[in-house]
C-alpha cells in the first residue's frame, strides 16, 4: 500500500503555502509565494482575489512537486486562510465584481460607529460573540452592495455569491460546482448566529445583505467537494476548512476546555478553547467557533494584538536598529533589563483587550544611558506584557490557562519564549512542527478521509520541541508588569 498524505493550503493576508504533510504530521514539502498588496485609500487594503487563485494553485503544484508526491497519493485536502477578507464574485462566470476586501481594511469604520451604541453591540454580541467592527465581513459587503454599480441588484437576483478567502478558493477548485463554507470562518462574518449555528435573518436584515449571496456552511471536516482533475493531475477530495486562528489550534491540539495557543507572527492571536460553552466576554475578546465536528461546536475566546513581529519590522526597516529580525535575541541576552524603558506599539491603536484605535505608540522611561539594546529588548518585552493583557483578561472571563503553547515566525526566538515563561509565570511550549496552522487544516481533511479516528488520536501526535519554564522570580515580574500597565494607560485616548 502506498503512503497516505494530506496536503494544505494556507492562504494567508501576504502570502500561499501549501505544504504536504506525512500522516505523522512531518512535512514531506512546501512552497510558498506572496502576492500583491493594494492599499487604494487612507486604511484601505484590498487583494485581487483571482491573483489569489492563481498564487495557490501555482504552490499547490510546486508542493506536490517539492513533496515528490503524486496527486493520487494525496488522501485529502483541508483548506485554512486568512479571515474575514471579502469577496462577492460571479456566479455564472466566475469572476469577482470588485478586488477583495482584506480584514485589516477600515473604510467602514463610520458607518459602524453610525450604527453602533451599547445597545445594538450587546445584541450583536449575544448573537455573533463579535463587536461592531470593519474588520469583520459583514460591512466589508455591504460596502460592496452599496458602492458597486448593480451589485445590489444581481446580489438580490441571486446571480452573485460572496465567500471569504476559504469559500473563495474552494469554488474554484470545483469549478464552480461547490459554494461553501465552515462554522470557524462563518463565525467571522457578523451574519451568523454562533447559538443556532446558521446564518441570522436578523443579522443579515440588519446589515442589508441578501441571504442569495450567502454560502452553505459545513462542520470543520466535511464534504467540501472534490478538486478538479484538471488543476492538479488527479481528483482529491477537499475534507477539511478553518480559518487560520482556528486552524492552529487544531494544529497545537488544544482540544480541551482551557487549553491556548498564541501565534505570533506580524501580529498575535491568542485562542483558547471554551468547551460547549460560548462565554461572553466582559473584555471585549470575541467568542468564536474554535471548530465544529459531527455537528457539536467547540467555542473559543479570541484575543488580538495587532502588532507583535511588526514592532521588530519597524526596529528593522523604520528605525535601522537592526539588520535582521534574529538579532534581537542576542541583544536582548546581553542586558539585564530595559532600565526602566517601555515601547507601546500601537502603531495602529491597540487591539484586545484595550480597543482604542485612537492610541498611539510611544516610547517611555529614556534617559542618557539608553541605547539600542535597551530600545530592542523593550520592544520585545511589549509583546510578552500584550500577551499578559490577553491571560488576565481570559481569566477573568472565563479560565487562567496553564500553559501556553506557542508559535508562528517571532517564536523562532528563544528569548521571547523564555520572556513570555516569566511574564506569564507559566511554562510556554513550542512545537516541533511550527506551521501549526496549515498543520490544522491537514489534521481536520484527515478526519473526514479516515487517516484519523479521533481528536485524541491526533493529539498523541503533539510534540514539544521545547518547553521554557518561568525563571524570573514572580514579585519582580509583577513590577516590571505594573509599569507596562502605566506606560499603556498614558498612551490611551480616553
Ligand atoms: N528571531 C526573531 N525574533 C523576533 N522576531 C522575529 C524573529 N523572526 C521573525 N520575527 C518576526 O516574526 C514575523 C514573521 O512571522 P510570520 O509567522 O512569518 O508572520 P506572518 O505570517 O504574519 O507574515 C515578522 O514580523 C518578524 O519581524
Ligand atoms: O493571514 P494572517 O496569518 O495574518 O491571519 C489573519 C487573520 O486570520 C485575520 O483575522
Amino acid at each position: 500500500m502506498s503512503a497516505v498524505y494530506l496536503l494544505a493550503i494556507d492562504q494567508g493576508t501576504t502570502s500561499s503555502r501549501a505544504i504536504v504533510f506525512a500522516r505523522d504530521g512531518s512535512i514531506v514539502g512546501s512552497a510558498q509565494r506572496e502576492f500583491r498588496q493594494h492599499f487604494p485609500a487612507e486604511a484601505w487594503v484590498e487583494h485581487d482575489a483571482d491573483e489569489i487563485w492563481q498564487v495557490t494553485l501555482a504552490v499547490c503544484r510546486e508542493a506536490l512537486t517539492d513533496a515528490g508526491v503524486a496527486a493520487t497519493d494525496i488522501a485529502g485536502c483541508g483548506i485554512t486562510n486568512q479571515r474575514e477578507t471579502t469577496v462577492i464574485w460571479d456566479r455564472a462566470t466566475g469572476r469577482p465584481v470588485h478586488r477583495a476586501i482584506v480584514w485589516q481594511d477600515r473604510r467602514t469604520a463610520d458607518w459602524c460607529r453610525e450604527h453602533g451604541g451599547d445597545e445594538r453591540e450587546g445584541w450583536l454580541q449575544a448573537r455573533t460573540g463579535l463587536l461592531l467592527d470593519p474588520y469583520f465581513s459583514a460591512t466589508k459587503i455591504r460596502w460592496l452592495l452599496d458602492n458597486v454599480d448593480g451589485v445590489r441588484q444581481r446580489a438580490e437576483a441571486g446571480e452573485l455569491a460572496f465567500g471569504t478567502i476559504d469559500t473563495w478558493l474552494l469554488w474554484q477548485l470545483t469549478n464552480g460546482r461547490e459554494h461553501a463554507t465552515d462554522a470557524s470562518n462563518a463565525s467571522r462574518t457578523l451574519l451568523f448566529n454562533i447559538h443556532s449555528q446558521d446564518w441570522d435573518d436578523e443579522l443579515l436584515a440588519f446589515f442589508g445583505v441578501p441571504r442569495a449571496l450567502l454560502p452553505e456552511v459545513h462542520d470543520n471536516a466535511a464534504d467540501f467537494g472534490t478538486i478538479d482533475a484538471d488543476h492538479l493531475g488527479a481528483a482529491i477530495p477537499v475534507g477539511g476548512m478553518v480559518g487560520d486562528q482556528q486552524g492552529a489550534l487544531v494544529g497545537q491540539a488544544c482540544f480541551e476546555p482551557g487549553m491556548v495557543k498564541s501565534t505570533y507572527g506580524t501580529g498575535c492571536f491568542l485562542v483558547l478553547n471554551l468547551g460547549r460553552e460560548a462565554v461572553t466576554s466582559r473584555h471585549r475578546l470575541l467568542t468564536t467557533v474554535g471548530y465544529r465536528l459531527n455537528g457539536e461546536t467547540t467555542y473559543a475566546l479570541e484575543g488580538s494584538i495587532f502588532v507583535a513581529g511588526a514592532a521588530i519590522q519597524w526596529l528593522r526597516d523604520a528605525l535601522h536598529l537592526i539588520e535582521q529580525a534574529p538579532e534581537t535575541q542576542a541583544m536582548a541576552e546581553s542586558i539585564d533589563g530595559t532600565d526602566g524603558v517601555y515601547l507601546v506599539p500601537a502603531f495602529t491603536g491597540l487591539g484586545a483587550p484595550y480597543w482604542d484605535p485612537e492610541a498611539r505608540g510611544a516610547i517611555f522611561g529614556l534617559t542618557r544611558d539608553t541605547g539600542i539594546k535597551q530600545i530592542v529588548r523593550a520592544a520585545l518585552e511589549s509583546t510578552c506584557y500584550q500577551t499578559r493583557d490577553l491571560v488576565e483578561a481570559i481569566g477573568d472571563d472565563a479560565v487562567t490557562p496553564t500553559e501556553l503553547r506557542v508559535d508562528g515566525g517571532m517564536v523562532a526566538n528563544d528569548w521571547v519564549c523564555h520572556c513570555l515563561a516569566d511574564v506569564l509565570q507559566m511554562p510556554v511550549a513550542r512545537p516541533a512542527v511550527i506551521e501549526t496552522t496549515a498543520l490544522g487544516a491537514a489534521y481536520l481533511a484527515g478526519l473526514q478521509a479516515g487517516v484519523y479516528d479521533s481528536l485524541e488520536e491526533i493529539g498523541a501526535l503533539w510534540r514539544a520541541q521545547q518547553t521554557f519554564a518561568p525563571q524570573r522570580e514572580a514579585a519582580a515580574m509583577q513590577g516590571l508588569y505594573d509599569g507596562w500597565l502605566e506606560a499603556v494607560r498614558r498612551v490611551r485616548s480616553e
